[in-house]
């Protein structure tokens, strides 16, 4: 049977508010969303029976069992698959690693079974619909209404994640106000200045709840603003990986290699 090769990017809120609640606990967001270029990658072979393989530099500590999101999005399309999942991404690190894959997982099966995907994966997780889509986008709602943006530059772009896990309940748990402002409008076709005088004036409203739990997060963000070149500093998700952006590679590229540090993932990466 057909081997299928797929690619799960690294997911980059680079702006998150956090703009109400609803009555089941979860929140409303209003995202600006791109993907890097760094991720995971899957091998997938439809079988009579579900098995997984995790490998990869980042793989430690992922589950291997049913509760890996990659079996959940195999199930959830009524299938079964042999699936080898290369983890170069860090988990519960704020930029969908999970959420990516389970989303390569459900795109794979519904090209080659024709079935839909029942309500876009949301059932995965709240970033897993923006995944499906996966190009530029704001999310909204809980993570359910995507609207696709086009016409944004790439950006030049480092991510650090400095080897703490964030569970992202409890950093929205640490929320000192659930009804912040939404964001201004995008500017329609930004060039790469406009882009960032823009993002400078929005916010991630769970920078400080999770900085509060893991204060290294405000640590790695100080580090990130002193590189070379640094246009802005932010913390992806409910963190811990933040990111810097650039106006060139090779600025990116300088940053990462000065951010090096015993026990952080550090990655130079264009978002589109
Ligand atoms: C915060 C975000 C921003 O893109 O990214 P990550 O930090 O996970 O990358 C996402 O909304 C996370 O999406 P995802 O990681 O798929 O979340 P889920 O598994 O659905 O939810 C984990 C927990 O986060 C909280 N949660 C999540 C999404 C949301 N809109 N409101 C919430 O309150 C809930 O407590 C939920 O139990
Ligand atoms: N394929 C997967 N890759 C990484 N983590 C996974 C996967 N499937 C399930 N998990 C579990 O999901 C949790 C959140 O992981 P992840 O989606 O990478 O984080 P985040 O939502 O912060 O971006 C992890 O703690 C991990 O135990």
């Amino acid at each position: 049977m057909e081997t299928i090769e797929a690619f799960a990017p690294a997911k980059v809120n680079l702006t998150l508010h956090v703009t109400g609640q609803r009555e089941d606990g979860y929140h409303l967001l209003d995202s600006l969303v791109m993907f890097a270029d760094v991720g995971d990658r899957i091998s997938l072979r439809r079988a009579d029976k579900s098995s997984l393989t995790v490998t990869g530099p980042m793989g430690q500590g992922v589950p291997t069992g049913p509760e890996n999101l990659v079996l959940r999005a195999v199930d959830l399309m009524g299938e079964a698959a042999d699936i080898t999942l290369e983890k170069h991404l860090p988990a519960a690190a704020g930029i969908g690693g999970g959420s990516s894959d389970a989303a390569a997982v459900l795109s794979a099966l519904r090209d080659l079974t024709g079935k839909p995907v029942p309500d876009q994966g949301l059932s995965l997780g709240a970033d897993v619909p923006v995944c499906l889509a996966g190009k530029a986008a704001i999310m909204r709602g809980i993570g359910e209404d995507v609207a696709p943006v086009d016409g944004l530059p790439e950006l030049h772009c480092v991510l650090v994640n400095p080897g703490v896990a964030v569970p992202t309940g409890a950093v929205f748990k640490g929320l000192a106000r659930k009804d912040n402002p939404a964001m201004d409008s995008l500017p329609a076709q930004p060039d790469f200045a406009a882009l960032i005088t823009w993002l400078q004036r929005q916010r991630n409203d769970l920078e400080r709840p999770a900085i509060a739990a893991q204060p290294v997060i405000g640590e790695v963000l100080q580090e990130i603003a002193a590189t070379d070149g640094c246009r802005m500093a932010r913390m992806s998700g409910s963190g811990a990986t933040c990111f810097g952006l650039y106006a060139t590679e090779a600025q990116a590229k300088a940053a990462a290699g000065r951010l090096q540090r015993d026990g952080w993932w550090v990655a130079a990466t264009r978002l589109s």
